[in-house]
């Protein structure tokens, strides 16, 4: 199937080529057996964009960036993070890259048994090398955590905190660390309306204050709608249709628009 493609697209495609390119993904393959997952995925990140990736369940978004951060070899391809040929890169220069990527996965929960400054200090130790010796600990927990609007709760507990709380720390978590580009997996999953309404608007307030690049991928309209620069619709392991949000609302294709029902 020939991948959907609008004329608006291909405009902004030009005005976006003159922008810096920090992941390059290029005819991206990876194969179980028989099921193949992704045929031919091709996508840009540009500096400072938030770009937002949706695909249905079961479509190969996870795969995706397993491949991006080398936990899973793809098949055939080019993947390219800030110059780095990520398919082959050795395990050292990995962890080294991987340490300006920030993650905020489904998974990545805090640890029950810290305070939240613990929490919080937590990768700063294990990266230690990266902010020399003279780093400020306390000065940079409470930064992250201000900039998430939880400096109250750098003592408290995991636990004494709600599900919404709990998320803005670990994004806080993942802060600290200065990334240079962020993943989101489905960063307003199982929160309620209000509380994914203000996770979105801290993301939002992160790509402006901390100039990341953000590749997110979400099932959730609202979050995309509101956060993304642009989008990239996952479909039959290829990028089907890729455009602004308002662009991509008025493709009149029915695959465009099973995504916005
Ligand atoms: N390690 C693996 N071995 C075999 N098949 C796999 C493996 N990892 C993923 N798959 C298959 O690849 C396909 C895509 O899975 P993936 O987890 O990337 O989907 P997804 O788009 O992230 O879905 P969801 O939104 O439900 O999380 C699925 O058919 C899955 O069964």
């Amino acid at each position: 199937m020939k991948p959907f493609e609008n004329i608006q697209e291909q405009d902004k495609e030009k005005q976006l080529d003159s922008q810096e390119v920090i992941i390059i993904v290029e005819d991206l393959e990876k194969s179980f057996a028989s099921n193949h997952v992704l045929n031919g995925f091709n996508m840009k990140l540009f500096k400072g964009e938030n770009l937002v990736i949706m695909g249905k369940s079961g479509s190969g978004k996870s795969v995706m960036i397993k491949c991006l951060i080398g936990l899973m070899k793809p098949d055939r391809g080019v993947i390219n993070i800030m110059g780095k040929d990520i398919v082959h890169l050795d395990q050292s220069s990995l962890d080294e890259l991987r340490a300006d990527i920030g993650f905020l996965f489904q998974g990545s929960a805090l640890y029950d048994s810290m305070t939240v400054r613990e929490n919080l200090e937590f990768p700063l130790r294990r990266h230690r090398e990266r902010f020399g010796k003279n780093i400020e600990v306390d000065h940079m927990v409470l930064e992250a955590l201000e900039s998430v609007g939880l400096a109250h709760t750098v003592d408290l507990m995991p636990g004494e905190l709600s599900g919404g709380m709990q998320r803005r720390v670990a994004l806080a978590r993942t802060l600290i660390m200065k990334p240079k580009i962020i993943f989101y997996d489905e960063p307003t999953s199982g929160l309620d309306p209000i509380t994914s309404k203000e996770i979105i608007v801290l993301m939002k307030k992160i790509q402006q204050q901390y100039k990341t690049s953000a590749l997110i991928i979400t099932h959730d309209v609202d979050c995309a709608r509101v956060i993304s620069d642009r989008m990239i619709l996952l479909v039959d392991g290829i990028n089907y249709a890729e455009g602004t949000y308002q662009e991509l609302i008025k493709v009149d294709d029915p695959k465009v628009k099973a995504f916005f029902k």
